[in-house]
């Protein structure tokens, strides 16, 4: 069928138990994610969609003081369509009693068999048809977005081909996700792919699937999207960026409602209805031939706008108190807030990223700011250049001047401006990293932000970058692999999110990453050499690499 199976979030601090439950659940087709501490379970509710929670609540777990009726209480804030089920020790009922009070769906005592609690979790999941709604929510209340809520509702009901248009980062996958949820193929898969992030080659066989030894490379049969979605919706994103041949094949599948996977020559037939979105007009690549309009016309039977963000900016706070309370969470920084002033800033701000950049904004500033309170100055933001500067309020801020710090535009200062670089290598001030790994860090906290940026599109991320798509690849499997400083040095990736934030935003055309890890690297050996006077073993050992190498960075590289 296709159908993804519910995935269920385990907490408990006995990792006998978790292994316990999550066999006698994968008996019956639910899959677990096993957290073994409170603060793994909101890392992993940060990050994955679940569909039911069961969770101790007789401990204090990660002796981070935080109780188990806590995650109840966040569990019902923040994905109020998950079921919860508790599991206590004999003798802690009215601890039981407050957690369904808080909305949790039913307790068992921990001592019960397995099958009672696989009864209760396939009730619950069933009495939850929403459960696959959880995690999708359109905040706003402007009355842009109450009319966007009516067009969801009003297509959603119907079969056609709906087209999402709207700027980068508005919410237009929100938007297709709900479209998704309302219709009556909810109960079946919601399957997005970003057709930028794809090959030209790879397409027909991520959309059709392939036959095993079909071409070199497809060591087994594979299902390919279409299939997957089969009975539900798939969300074709960035569909301006199709190559012209995949537009072909895409409309024919569209048309016959059957796919043929690549290196077979039978024709299966599927149920699939398209959703799709661009940030570009699909008009202006017909005009010039590099968007089919017979395709245009089959995908936008209905078009649905989604407004950029200056049009609903009533929604700011709102969108901010949203962000906040999931920063709080993966930050770790329960006591997070904003100053009234800041989010002034933010109202007046124009928004060219949209909702998208309102949450890398706050992101940033979170990590930047003072005693967990974010501030005008931690946004940096330029005064919008489109209108006249608002007149600083001084009720609001002492400091006025300090509202709109400047931000260093890479382009025009270039990214050899001095003190961009040097705010760089303070970064690594205190770390003991080799320089190999400093300058690794820095690809894979770029290559991650491009991708976050550019919602997984790897030839946008690569253009960005000024990367081919190849060392954009190898390096991000790369930084997987080693788990480098992203996963494991927090604070370093923080900073350097903070550093490269704003250039992330429509006024920067690139970022020349080879060229400014170049010379950082040329930098830190020039202060290396100065520290060490010309010793190269010394030097070599402070900056972790060989002497041959070093020589040769020094003598042919950057020939210093
Ligand atoms: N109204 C909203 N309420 C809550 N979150 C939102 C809303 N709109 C957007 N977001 C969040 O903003 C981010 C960007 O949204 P999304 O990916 O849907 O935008 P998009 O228009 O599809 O972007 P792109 O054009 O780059 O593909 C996501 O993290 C999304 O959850």
């Amino acid at each position: 069928m296709g159908q993804k199976k519910p995935l269920c979030l385990l907490v408990d601090d006995q990792k006998d138990i978790l292994t316990l439950f999550s066999l006698s659940l994968a008996s019956i087709g639910i899959e677990s994610h096993l957290a073994q501490s409170l603060s793994e379970a909101y890392i992993f509710l940060e990050r994955n969609n679940y569909d039911l929670c069961i969770s101790d609540l007789s401990i204090r777990m990660g002796g981070e003081g935080r109780e188990g009726l806590d995650l109840v209480e966040y569990i019902k804030k923040h994905f109020p369509f998950m079921p919860i089920i508790v599991m206590t020790a004999y003798g802690e009922i009215p601890t039981a009693v407050r957690a369904l009070q808080l909305g949790a769906y039913d307790f068992v005592c921990k001592e019960v068999m397995p099958q009672q609690l696989c009864d209760l979790a396939q009730s619950a999941l069933k009495r939850n048809l929403n459960y696959q709604k959880k995690l999708t929510r359109l905040i706003g209340e402007s009355p842009v977005i109450e009319k966007l809520r009516d067009d969801i509702q009003r297509v959603a009901h119907t079969q056609a081909a709906v087209f999402i248009s709207g700027e980068s980062g508005v919410g237009k996958e929100v938007v297709a996700q709900l479209i998704h949820s309302a219709s009556n193929r909810s109960e079946a898969p919601f399957v997005p792919l970003n057709c930028g992030a794809i090959s030209g080659e790879l397409i027909e066989s991520e959309l059709f699937g392939h036959k095993k030894g079909a071409f070199t490379g497809a060591y087994e049969n594979k299902k390919g999207l279409f299939k997957e979605a089969d009975k539900g919706t798939l969300f074709l994103d960035e569909i301006g960026d199709l190559s012209y041949s995949a537009q072909i094949k895409l409309l024919r599948a569209i048309q016959e409602r059957a796919i043929r996977p690549v290196g077979s020559n039978k024709e299966e037939t599927v149920d699939v209805r398209i959703l799709s979105a661009s940030h570009r007009n699909l008009k202006a690549l017909i005009e010039n031939n590099s968007f089919r309009k017979d395709l245009f016309f089959r995908i936008n039977v209905i078009e649905v706008r989604v407004p950029p963000l200056r049009e609903r900016i009533g929604d700011v706070r709102l969108l901010i108190d949203h962000f906040l309370k999931r920063l709080r969470v993966k930050n770790d920084q329960p006591k997070l807030d904003i100053s009234e002033a800041a989010i002034k800033v933010l109202e007046q701000y124009d928004f060219p990223g949209n909702v998208r950049e309102l949450e890398n904004l706050l992101e940033a500033a979170s990590v930047l700011c003072r005693d967990e309170c974010i501030r005008p100055d931690d946004l940096r933001l330029s005064p919008p250049q489109e209108r006249p500067t608002p007149a600083p309020n001084p009720r609001l801020e002492k400091n006025p001047k300090k509202i709109a710090p400047q931000k260093i535009n890479i382009t025009t200062n270039k990214w050899n401006n001095n003190s961009f670089l040097e705010q760089i290598l303070t970064v690594y001030a205190s770390s003991h990293l080799t320089l190999p790994d400093m300058m690794e860090s820095i690809y894979c906290v770029l290559i991650k932000m491009a991708m976050e940026y550019y919602a997984n599109g790897q030839r946008k991320s690569a253009d960005f970058l000024e990367l081919t798509e190849n060392s954009l690849r190898y390096r991000s499997k790369a930084c997987e692999e080693k788990k480098l400083l992203v996963g494991n040095n927090v604070t370093i990736a923080n900073q350097l999110r903070v550093l490269f934030g704003p250039f992330f935003s429509p006024e920067t055309p690139t970022i020349p990453i080879d060229k400014i890890v170049d010379e950082l690297e040329k930098r830190m050996i020039k202060s290396a050499i100065r520290n060490h006077k010309d010793d190269l073993t010394k030097i070599s050992q402070q900056l972790g690499i060989s002497v041959n190498s070093l020589r040769y960075r020094i003598e042919r590289k950057y020939k210093l």
